[in-house]
């Protein structure tokens, strides 16, 4: 069984699909986006979805308090790192008690990092595949992120082996949440 995070809650809806198919994390856009939420969305979600399933905030170099606002509200468990924070963020967030995803890029060293989860991903919510073979050899628990789909993510698991895949783009139609394409990779991944 692979985990799965479902990446870039939107509409108070998706949260209908994520309750039915309990992924291992739901995921919550701060970053500038066009999935961007704001703080008062994100805690109503966290009202709504399960609470076995840990709720997880992106940012890209956003100041620390800020990270640390969102996560002291509740509203998120853990902190996605998706720019170039450096350790000392990571350390002051697991500080605080926040467990932490650190993301690094193609073709960036992954060096040792004090995070929960190291995470590899092509771009940041683009839906660019990576090169699954070039995958460097990582710390883990890994996750995968970066253009998978319900038709692709079995041969990334296969190749890749991760511990979590992260999806966004993929399960999505016409740039909304699409709950057939949820059911269809969550499925997929927790059978791999
Ligand atoms: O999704 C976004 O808009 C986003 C914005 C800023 C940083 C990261 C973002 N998304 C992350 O990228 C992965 C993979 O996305 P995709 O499946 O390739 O579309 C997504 O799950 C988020 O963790």
């Amino acid at each position: 069984m692979t985990q799965i995070k479902i990446c870039g809650l939107m509409r108070e809806q998706d949260a209908d699909v994520i309750n039915e198919v309990k992924p291992d994390f739901a995921g919550f856009v701060f970053a500038p986006s066009r999935r961007q939420i704001s703080l008062e969305t994100a805690l109503r979600f966290r009202q709504i979805i399960d609470d076995t399933i840990p709720t997880v905030g992106v940012f890209v170099n956003a100041p620390l308090d800020e990270m640390l606002t969102v996560f002291r509200s509740g509203a998120i468990q853990y902190v996605q790192l998706h720019g170039n924070e450096p350790e000392d963020t990571v350390q002051a967030l697991k500080d605080a008690g926040a467990k932490v995803f650190q993301v690094y890029k193609p073709d960036e060293p992954i060096t040792p990092t004090a995070a929960d989860y190291t995470m590899l991903d092509s771009g940041a919510g683009s839906g660019i595949p990576l090169d699954w073979k070039r995958v460097p050899q990582a710390s883990h628990p890994f996750i995968l992120a970066g253009g998978l789909t319900p038709e692709n993510v079995a041969e990334a698991i296969t190749t890749v082996r991760p511990d979590v895949v992260d999806v966004s783009s993929g399960v999505e139609t016409n740039k909304q949440k699409d709950p057939e394409k949820i059911r269809a990779i969550v499925t997929t991944a927790h059978n791999n």
